[in-house]
């Protein structure tokens, strides 16, 4: 099956991170700027969550309740078991990301570039992460920081044409 591609606004949504290690935080560092209430339920967290001022820290084990109001789940722990758990545990109008394990996924994470209010996104399907990240490199060569300007002097442009 075909992915379907879509740009969410989460501004006051949940988002639970179960599992606070390197994944956990590269997925945690994805939701900056987006206004979501993310909760991080971990034993342990690396340091650098620290430095991402929107994120709340449960310093706990997974048990069910902890997803019950969220609307995307991520299951980053190191331990297959709990992350196939934390997928069982939800509702299937919930949105799991299985980071250990794509097939049990609902949604994934692309490759992300952004500059400004432009963004790009390049996704192998789970083909190859590592593939979707070199073409993001290229990207962001080829997208360079003066495109979060040129956005605006479009949208500028476009609010003009039509008054
Ligand atoms: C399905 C998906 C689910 C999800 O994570 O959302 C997924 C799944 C898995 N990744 C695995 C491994 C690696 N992932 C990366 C890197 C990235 N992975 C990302 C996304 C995704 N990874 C989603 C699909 C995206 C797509 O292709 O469309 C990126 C693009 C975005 C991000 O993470 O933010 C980010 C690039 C960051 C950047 O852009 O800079 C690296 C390399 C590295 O870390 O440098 C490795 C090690 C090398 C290797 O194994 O290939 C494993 C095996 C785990 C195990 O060994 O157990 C699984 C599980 C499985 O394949 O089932
Ligand atoms: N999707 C992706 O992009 C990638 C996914 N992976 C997968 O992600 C998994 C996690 O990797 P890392 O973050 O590097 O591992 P890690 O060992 O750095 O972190 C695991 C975290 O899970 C927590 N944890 C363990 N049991 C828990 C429980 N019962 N409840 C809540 N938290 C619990 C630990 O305290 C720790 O903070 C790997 O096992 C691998 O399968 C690995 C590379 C890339």
């Amino acid at each position: 099956m075909l992915d379907y591609p879509a740009m969410l606004q989460l501004e006051g949504k949940r988002v639970v991170i179960v599992g606070g290690g390197k994944i956990g935080l590269r997925k945690a560092q994805g939701f900056a700027g987006t206004g979501a209430e993310v909760i991080v339920i971990s034993p342990e967290i690396v340091e650098r969550f620290n430095e991402l001022t929107f994120i709340t820290w449960e310093k706990k084990y997974f048990e069910p309740e902890d997803i019950k109001e969220a609307h995307l789940i991520f299951a980053a722990t190191d331990d297959k078991e709990v992350n196939r758990l934390v997928k069982a545990c939800a509702n299937d109008f919930q949105w799991v990301d299985v980071v250990s394990e794509q097939s049990e996924s609902s949604f994934h994470v692309p490759a992300v570039v952004r500059r400004g209010k432009l963004t790009l996104t390049v996704s192998t399907s789970g083909a190859s992460p590592v593939l979707a990240k070199e073409i993001k490199q290229q990207l962001a060569k080829q997208y360079d920081e003066r495109y979060a300007s040129i956005v605006e002097e479009y949208k500028a442009k476009r609010k003009q044409e039509k008054a």
